[in-house]
This record gives C-alpha cells, structure tokens and sequence, in this order.
C-alpha cells in the first residue's frame, strides 16, 4: 500500500516528521542521544550514490532503481517486525534493537523516495517538455539530498519553506483536478496509515521510557548506594531522572541506560526520603547528590493527544473545500459560486451536429448560418458600415430543434461556442446569477469571435414586473438586468454573438428583444409536409429500413401532420424498437405506422375488457365520425379507426388527416364541428340513451363555436367584435349581460346546425354506417382501403395535400413491393 505513496506522504514525512523529531532534538537535551538515532534517519540523506548494499539484501534486488511494490511492503514488514520484537524485548541489547528500526525506516523511506523519483522520471519523459523543470523539482523533493549530519540552518529553513510552497501547490492541483479526487483519497488514505505507524512508533518510544522505569527501593540500593549517581534531576515535580556517573555507565548491567527514572509523590516527601537515604548510607555533604529542578513537556503524550484532533481539522477543512469546489462548478473552492456555469462546445469531443442534420426549418438555418458568417469574416459586413447583429431568438414550439440548430452552429462555426442553460444562473444565493452572467460574457469576450446560446432564456427573461411589493422576483430580475447591461456592454468590434431559445416568446421583457440586444427573432415552426419529409429523411438514415428511403418518407410524413422534429425523431426510434421487439431484419412499415399509433393515441391496452355492448356503441360512434368524415367535403378524412382501447380513458381512437390548412372558412368549421358531433348523433340514433363518451367532442364543438361568435365574427347577431378574453382563468367577461345572453343563443344556434345537419346526413347514410360499425366490430380496425372498399371513393375532388398523393392504395403497394424485393435479395428472414 505505501508503494504508491503519493505528494500527500511525502509531504508527510519532510515536513511533518521532520519537524517533529527536531524539536525534541532542541527541547529535550537528556533524550539527546536516543532520539539522536532518528535524527539521523532523517538527517542523514545521502543521495544516490550511497551504498545500497543493505537494501540490496533485504529487497533481493540488485538494481535499486527497480525497487517494486513488493520490496516495499517486505521492508515495510521488516521495520514492523523491528519494532515488534524491540517492543517485546525479544532480541539482542537495545543499542542493536534501535539500530535495526533505524535502519529499516531508512531503508523504507529511502526506497519510496526512489520510486517517487522514478515516477516522476517518467512522467517528465511522458509530458517531454519542461524536461529540466522538472528534474530540479525530483531534487528539491528529495530530502536525502543533504550530504551532511549538520544541517545548516537557513539551508533547512528554506527547504522547509519550499516544501510548504510545493505542498500548497500540490494540494491546489489536486482540488483544481476534477479527476484527482481518487489520488486524493489515496493520499488521505496512505497519510492516515503513516500516522498509524507513527503513532505506533511514539508508542514504542513511550514504552521505552517505561523500561527505564525504577522503584524508589531499587533506585536507593542498586544506585545510590553504589555510588553510580551523578546528578537527579526533578521533571514536572513528578518524576525524577537519575543521570548515571560514569563508572555507573560503564556497568555492564547498565549498558545502554544512562539515565532511569521513578515516579514521586511530592518534593517534599522526595526530598526527606533522600536526605535520609544518604543520611543511613553515610555519604557526606560534599558528595550527596545534586538535585535539579525542571519543567518540560511529553511530546510524544503531547502530540498523541494533538493527533486526533489535527486530523479531525485536516479532514473538515478538505471536506469543506471539496465539496465548495464543486458546489462553484469547481473551480476557486466557495468563491466560485459566482463563476458561470457555461460548457464551452468542444469540436473534437462533443456530439457533432451539422447543419445538414436539421431538416426543415430552412429559414431559421439561413439566419443562423449569416450569424456564422458574420463572425467569420466580419469585414465584409463591416466594409459597408453595417453592424454586425448582437443576436438572435429562437422560438417555436418543443421539439422543433432549437437546441439542435444551436448544437448545429456550435459544429459549424468554428469559433469558440458556450452553452448554458436560463436555468443555470438561478441560485438559492443572491447576486450569484447576476455575478454569472458577468462572468459567462467576460469569458466569451476574452475568447472573441465567439458565440453564446442561452437555452430556455424564459428561466429569466420573463418580463420584469411592475409594482412588485413581493421582492421575490428580485433575484431573477438581477439577473434579467445583468443580462440587458452585458448585451449592451459589447461592442460591435467585440464580435460576440449571442443566441437564445425558447418556448414562450411571448413571456420575455420587452427590453430583451429591442435592436441591439436580440435583434432577430426567428421563429421554427412546426414542420410541413415537406419538412417532415426531410426530418424523416434524417432520421430514417440512422435505422435500417427494409424498403426504399424516398417513398417511405413520404409516406410517413404524410401521415404525421402536426408533428413535430422531436417527435418524428420518437416515431423512428419506436418503429426500431417495434421491429426489434418482433425479431424483424428491418423495420418496416408496419412498423412506423404501429409507432405513430403509439405517439398520437398512447400504448395499446389489450388487457382493457370491454363488456359486448360497451363496444357496439364504440363501433357506433366512431362508425358516425367517420361516415361524417367521408361524406362532408371539409372535414378530415377517416385514415384508421380502432376500438382497442389505448393509453389513459381513450377506448376507441380514430386517425383523421387533416391538412396543412392556415385558413379556415366558415363552412370549415361547421363541417368540422359536425363531424366532432357525428359520434354522439350516431348515438342517439341507434340505442335508447346516450353515453358520456361523447364529452371530448362536445368540448372541441363548443370551443369552435364560442370563438365563431365571440372572436371571429360569424355570427350575424353579434357582428364584428372580438370578445376575446386574455386567458381562460380571466373571469371579467368584457361584454354586457344582454351581449352575454346573445352570444350564449348564437352559440347554441350553431351547434344546434350542425347537430341537425350531422343528424340528417346520418340518416341518409344510415347503410354506410351499419357496414362500417359492423365491420369495426369484426375487425377492430379499420383503414383508409376498408373504407374506399365498403363506400367507394370520396365524392369530392381530390385533394391537393399529401392525403391523396403518398396514401394511395398504389403508394402502399410500391412501398410494400420495395419491402419484399429487398427481403427477397437477403436471407430469408426467421419471421416477419
Ligand atoms: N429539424 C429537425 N431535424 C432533425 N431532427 C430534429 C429536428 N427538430 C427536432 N429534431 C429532433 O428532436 C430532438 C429534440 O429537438 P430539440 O431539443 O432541438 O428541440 P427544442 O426545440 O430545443 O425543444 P425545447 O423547446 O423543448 O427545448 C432533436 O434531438 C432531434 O433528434
Ligand atoms: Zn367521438
């Protein structure tokens, strides 16, 4: 485990162990000698060219430099046994005991040092450049540099000092690493061991003192009587060390001990029981024993008591800077709170977006890519005094691909890009998101040309409001202006660009989108037919397709009006899935068409019972819809109806084709709400009551006819007046009771229409649908080709959308016959 000793250890053992034992070198002149020995371990630092003869023994291994890991833990045994064995006063005199320990720990330390060295040598080898740096750094960390046992002064001070400064350095390198935090613990980890063993060896030391522990009785016989004492010397008024003379120290049963020690009550007591002694033993005045007094402090007791406590500190004061780092995005420990949270894109490693992967929206790519080209060759633009646009809004509904246009440009621009999300300069903490913002536009300055993209810019851009007593928006409104004074800030020459997403436009502070901060406002709609084409085009290159790309793109996008990018991208993925789910070679187009089921109408739920009748007015109504459906020119036509019940409450879904339609005329909308009315008429024309399955239609006709009367001026009674309220929950109604009355009676006029017309064309189709219900209830789906089967044609001229063009029985087939061709050129499929 201590082969890997890492900066923290070795920072240990110079600048901690070190100190230590230097200090009871000056502080405690009687211990001189036995501490001297450690002394010397660590004083003694011979470099390279010391003889390597023991260490050769021990670790078996004639070239030092190659010293393994194994090596180090046998030494490492080796000094454990050492202290053991000396502990238990097992082996040989105690010079030779503490010469073993000595030795051991000096081989220890000697070999790790020279791993440290040759990890470092090769480390400088790996990065190659600041080659010398370095190796003068693998000397200024190699304390067995000193040649000498004297260590000059100013010399060890300095080195003390730079061993501080490369410790500081190495700490701060190790916070400032997101990946260092494991080679961190492990330096906590082999520190903690380190103290283990020191302790241990302080212990030992401690035990050592007791062996030199007497009895007053053997004190007064073995030594004073004998005339072996030179001087007492009183410590803390509790204990008295007993200097031996020198015909005392060359006694052999004293060899080694120079000094004991006993344990007192008081001076006083001491000093009677002493006077008496000698008084019964005769000595004469002249020659009693000198006695001294002193006060001194146990350092080893001392710092064991210190141990716990020190490392309890060391370890709260790194928790708290590792856990501020991280809470500041880790960098600068607590201060970086205020530091923005922005990922700059990089080229090489992120997800590459092209602009050739955003399909559709080619007018907001157009404005996007002038924004790339701006920042490019700004001369051009500015050749004609033109300034360069400080940015732009994307906005348009979720999933339309806004995120991904801006990844797009970040892959293209070629300039350094920085994403960030609104909702990251929000901090419980006041002022941290203004201090963000700060920070985000001086980095992007310092990096210009350069681009921004503030996704979500809602999370602060919404509009500041006036009167707020509340105070509690301050904090976001901080932000809203810190973000207004950055946008202004630059200069055109700054050439920074910033680009923003949302959602809501319509919600932003007015303030935000004024010329000169986000000049363009580019808006994504959701795609058409041949935007969806092209998304489908996109996505379905990723998956593997039975048949061919061109027909089934458009079929698909023909069958997917009002989806967005997001979801089409959903619809492909499920379609694999589906594909892969059946043990299929190739996704098929059953299987888009089995997705795009799941997408609109939730999963199938064929668990869900239905009891007979339950479903006879199932098939009944959804029959009334689609026959609506066939026979009203305006309405959408039928493309599936099921009666398997799906995803929350619905238990039958219906597959209408609506156009890409902007304008709806009067008679539109009254074919449409008759059509929503067809399931209910249907009802009430075959069974004796009616059932609540009709609410959502009601809901969809009552809306449509509320806004004919109150927003679009259809209804002759009210005229050309748009009562159109701010929101639903706006209670205020801004019109007279008696209009109020009115619009109720125009309202319940035209539904009433349409529900006489819807009545009056079910009865005149009454076969058609008897046929359809009762096939509904045969087969449980119904498509487009049933319905042409069982009603022929639509009566009215073809459409000039996709419906009539991609959705064609003869489509179907070409598609279905690519399909079957490709199956045929590979293996034959297990099953299909
Ligand atoms: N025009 C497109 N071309 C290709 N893929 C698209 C397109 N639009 C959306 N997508 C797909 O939809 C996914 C989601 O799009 P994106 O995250 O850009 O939507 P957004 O507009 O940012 O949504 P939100 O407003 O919810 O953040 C994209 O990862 C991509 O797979
Ligand atoms: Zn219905």
């Amino acid at each position: 485990m201590l082969s890997s000793l890492r900066p923290c250890s070795r920072f240990f053992a110079r600048a901690y162990l070190k100190p230590v034992i230097s200090h009871r070198l000056a502080k405690c002149p009687l211990q001189t000698r036995n501490f001297h020995v450690h002394g010397v371990v660590l004083l003694r630092k011979n470099g390279p060219k010391r003889s390597n003869d023991d260490d050769d023994k021990s670790t078996g291994n004639k070239n030092n430099e190659d010293a393994t890991d194994e090596d180090l833990e046998r030494i490492r045994q080796d000094v454990e046994k050492y202290i053991k064995e000396a502990k238990d006063d097992k082996a040989g005199s105690w010079e030779e005991r503490k010469k073993r320990i000595d030795e051991g720990v000096k081989k220890l330390e000697e070999t790790v040092m020279r791993q440290q060295a040759r990890e470092q040598a090769a480390n400088a080898q790996k990065h190659s450049i600041g080659e010398q740096g370095h190796a003068k750094r693998v000397e200024h960390d190699n304390p067995f540099n000193f040649e000498s046992k004297k260590v000059d002064e100013e010399h060890h001070k300095k080195n003390e000092k730079q061993a501080n400064e490369e410790r500081k350095k190495d700490e701060m390198n190790a916070f400032n690493d997101p990946n260092g935090s494991t080679s961190n613990n492990i330096g906590l980890f082999q520190m903690g061991l380190l103290f283990l063993m020191l302790s241990f060896l302080l212990s030992f030391l401690n035990d050592v003192e007791e062996n030199r522990e007497i009895t007053w009785q053997e004190f007064r016989s073995k030594l004073l009587a004998k005339k072996f004492v030179s001087k007492l010397i009183v410590v803390n008024r509790s204990y008295v060390k007993v200097l031996l003379n020198d015909a005392g120290k060359n006694q052999a049963e004293h060899s080694g001990h120079d000094f004991y020690n006993f344990t007192i009550g008081s001076v006083d007591s001491f000093e009677h029981k002493l006077q008496k002694a000698q008084d019964e033993l005769h000595i004469e005045p002249d020659f009693r024993v000198p006695i001294v007094y002193v006060q001194e402090g146990n350092w080893s007791r001392a710092l064991m008591q210190l141990l716990p406590t020190a490392l309890m500190i060391a370890g709260i004061i790194w928790l708290t800077r590792k856990s501020a780092a991280q809470a500041g995005g880790g960098r600068g420990g607590i201060f970086g709170m205020g530091r923005s949270k922005a990922k700059e894109f990089n080229p090489d490693t992120d997800v590459k977006v092209k602009f050739k992967d955003v399909a559709g929206c080619d007018e907001a790519k157009e404005e996007i890519e002038e924004f790339v080209s701006f920042l490019k060759e700004p001369s051009r633009y500015e050749k004609m005094g033109a300034k360069i646009p400080r940015g732009a809004i994307l906005s348009g509904s979720p999933g339309t691909g806004k995120t991904l246009l801006a990844k797009a440009t970040a892959g293209e621009a070629g300039v350094p890009f920085y994403f960030v999300s609104g909702s990251e300069f929000v901090e419980m903490f006041v002022g941290v998101g203004a201090s963000r913002v700060r920070d985000l536009f001086k980095t992007a300055r310092e990096n210009a040309p350069s681009m921004i993209f503030i996704d979500e810019i809602d999370a602060i851009g919404k509009a500041r409001q006036k009167g707020n007593f509340s105070g509690a928006n301050d904090e976001r409104e901080n932000t809203l202006n810190q973000l207004l004074v950055e946008m202004d800030g630059f200069t055109p020459a700054d050439h920074v660009v910033v680009l923003a997403g949302t959602n809501r436009p319509d919600i932003l502070d007015k303030a935000l989108l004024r010329p000169g901060r986000f000049d363009r406002h580019v808006n994504i709609d959701k795609p058409e037919l041949t935007g969806r084409q092209a998304i489908f085009e996109v996505h379905l290159k990723k998956i593997k397709i039975a048949g061919d790309i061109f027909d089934l793109k458009n079929r698909l996008a023909a069958l997917t009006p009002g989806f967005s990018g997001a979801d089409i991208a959903n619809v492909c993925n499920e379609a694999a899935l589906i594909a892969a789910r059946n043990e299929c070679d190739s996704v098929r187009l059953v299987h888009f068409e089995q997705a795009i089921e799941r997408v609109i109408g939730g999963v199938e739920r064929k668990s869900k019972l239905l009891s007979p009748e339950e479903k006879r007015i199932i098939a009944y109504h959804e029959a009334g819809h689609a026959v609506c459906g066939w026979f009203l020119e305006f309405a959408d036509p039928l493309l599936k109806v099921s009666i398997i019940p799906r995803g929350q409450g619905a238990l039958g879904y219906a597959q209408y084709l609506p156009g890409d339609i902007y304008l709806l005329s009067e008679q539109q909308l009254k074919d449409r709400m008759t059509m929503a009315l067809g399931g209910r008429v249907s009802e009430e024309l075959h069974f004796s009551s009616v059932t609540s399955g009709a609410s959502d239609d009601l809901k969809k006709v009552t809306r449509m006819a509320t806004a004919m009367v109150t927003q679009l001026g259809m209804s002759p009674k009210i005229g050309w007046i748009n009562y159109q309220r701010k929101d639903e929950s706006d209670l205020t109604k801004p019109f007279s009771l008696e209009t109020g009355d009115i619009i109720d009676s125009e309202v319940f006029r035209i539904v009433q229409e349409c529900h006489d017309r819807c009545a009056g064309l079910l009865k005149e189709n009454s076969e058609a649908v008897e046929k359809v219900a009762q096939l509904l209830l045969k087969k449980e789906i119904l498509t487009r080709e049933d319905m042409i089967s069982m009603l022929g044609k639509r009566p009215f001229p073809e459409r000039s959308d996709a419906f009539d063009k991609y959705l064609s029985e003869s489509e179907t087939r070409k598609i279905q016959r690519s399909e079957e061709q490709n199956k045929d050129d590979e293996t034959p499929p297990s099953s299909a």
